[in-house]
């Protein structure tokens, strides 16, 4: 449904920003090395069964859950509102356009206050969270800081099969458009939006979906992120890099994909852009534009268009996929291929070092 609050009367929940996600997780040593011991997140809380996580600027309880289950898959993305009464539009919205909601209890997550749920037209688990829990921020707790001190939250990324059709429904839920990928046959295969004033909280990356494509953080500076790479390298865990580092074209963000011990991809990401004046102009790049993925040229890992993490509904079932009309990565012409190698061409020569191609 497009609908915005000129059809149904009722106006959108006034979103702040992405909030937290619950990521299920089949072993949570393993989880716990790699988000704890090797990202360096800050464990506000754990028990048996979750680990709750937050990054050095934050002071919300967690911005990530890790939850034991048997099968890897997103247990919820949530978004912060500006105010418990915002909770209250979200549910009036959400069921003037027909979608379902489900009212959680204080609690229902350990930190988080009263929130309303839903299953979202897109087929994501989606939370609208105000009142949560303050603990400790850690911004200057240099102390406990590693070299790769990772500052907050940053996007959601999620694989839709009609990108179109997740763009209309988040600029209805008042989401500014920062970024698009399109083509001249008025393709659209991915698009970032944002509420908060930088390039986005939700990216769109046209694929099958529902599936999670993956979750961002953000270090202050890139040295934090080489630091990370140079971590995996000593300790001969560098299979967890799957894309980067590098600069990416789109965002103009500095960029390392990690895939943890479950496949999930979280993305450590640094120096995107401000968008908050009101007439931020929205970026468009061509899908034929080599520089779009990387703005070096390179060529994107044929796992990074692939490989996502599949979504449980409200109450923990896996969401059946549906398949795009168009992927990115089939289109004639995209470079695909291992980051550093591409096709390149000068004019119509093709340079022969670039080996890329690899699907
Ligand atoms: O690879 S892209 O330049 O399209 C890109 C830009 C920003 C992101 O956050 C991302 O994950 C991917
Ligand atoms: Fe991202």
């Amino acid at each position: 449904p497009t609908a915005t609050a000129t059809t149904t009367g009722n106006p959108p929940p006034d979103v702040i920003r992405s909030g937290y996600a619950e990521l299920i997780v089949t072993d949570l040593a393993a989880s716990r090395w790699f988000y704890v011991d090797l990202l360096g997140l800050i464990v506000t809380a754990e028990d048996d069964d979750a680990i709750y996580l937050r990054a050095f600027e934050e002071y919300l309880h967690h911005s990530l859950v890790l939850r034991r289950g048997d099968m890897p898959a997103l247990g919820r993305l949530a978004y912060r509102v500006r105010g418990q009464d915002q909770v209250d539009a979200a549910e009036r919205y959400f069921r003037g356009i027909g979608v379902d909601t489900r009212r959680v209890p204080a609690g229902a997550t350990r930190g988080i206050g009263e929130a309303v749920r839903i299953t979202d037209p897109l087929g994501f688990p989606v939370e609208f969270f105000y009142d949560a829990e303050h603990t400790e921020r850690f911004t200057q707790r240099y102390d406990l800081h590693h070299g790769n001190a990772i500052t907050r939250l940053d996007h959601f990324n999620v694989m839709v099969p009609d990108v179109k059709a997740a763009h209309r429904y988040y600029t209805g839920l008042g989401f500014g458009v920062s970024e698009t990928i399109i083509d001249d046959e008025d393709n659209v295969y991915a698009a970032w939006l944002y509420r908060k004033q930088t390039v986005h909280d939700v990216a769109l990356t046209g694929g099958d979906g529902p599936r999670l494509h993956h979750i961002a953080f953000a270090t202050a500076e890139r040295h934090q992120i080489l630091h990370t790479c140079d971590v995996l390298g000593a300790l001969h865990k560098e299979h967890h890099i799957e894309r980067g580092p590098g600069r990416h074209g789109v965002s103009n963000a500095f960029y390392l994909y990690l895939r943890d011990p479950d496949g999930h991809r979280i993305e450590i990401y640094t120096t995107d852009y401000y968008t908050g004046d009101p007439d931020n102009p929205t970026v468009e790049w061509s899908v034929d534009d080599d520089r779009r993925r990387s703005f070096w040229g390179h060529a994107v890992v044929p796992s990074w268009y692939t490989d996502g993490s599949r979504v449980h509904d409200l109450d923990g079932r896996v969401v059946p996929l549906s398949a795009p009309a168009v992927r990115e990565a089939e289109r004639t012409g995209v470079i695909v291929g291992a980051d550093g190698f591409a096709i390149a061409t000068e004019g119509d020569q093709k340079i022969p070092f670039k080996l890329g191609e690899q699907v």
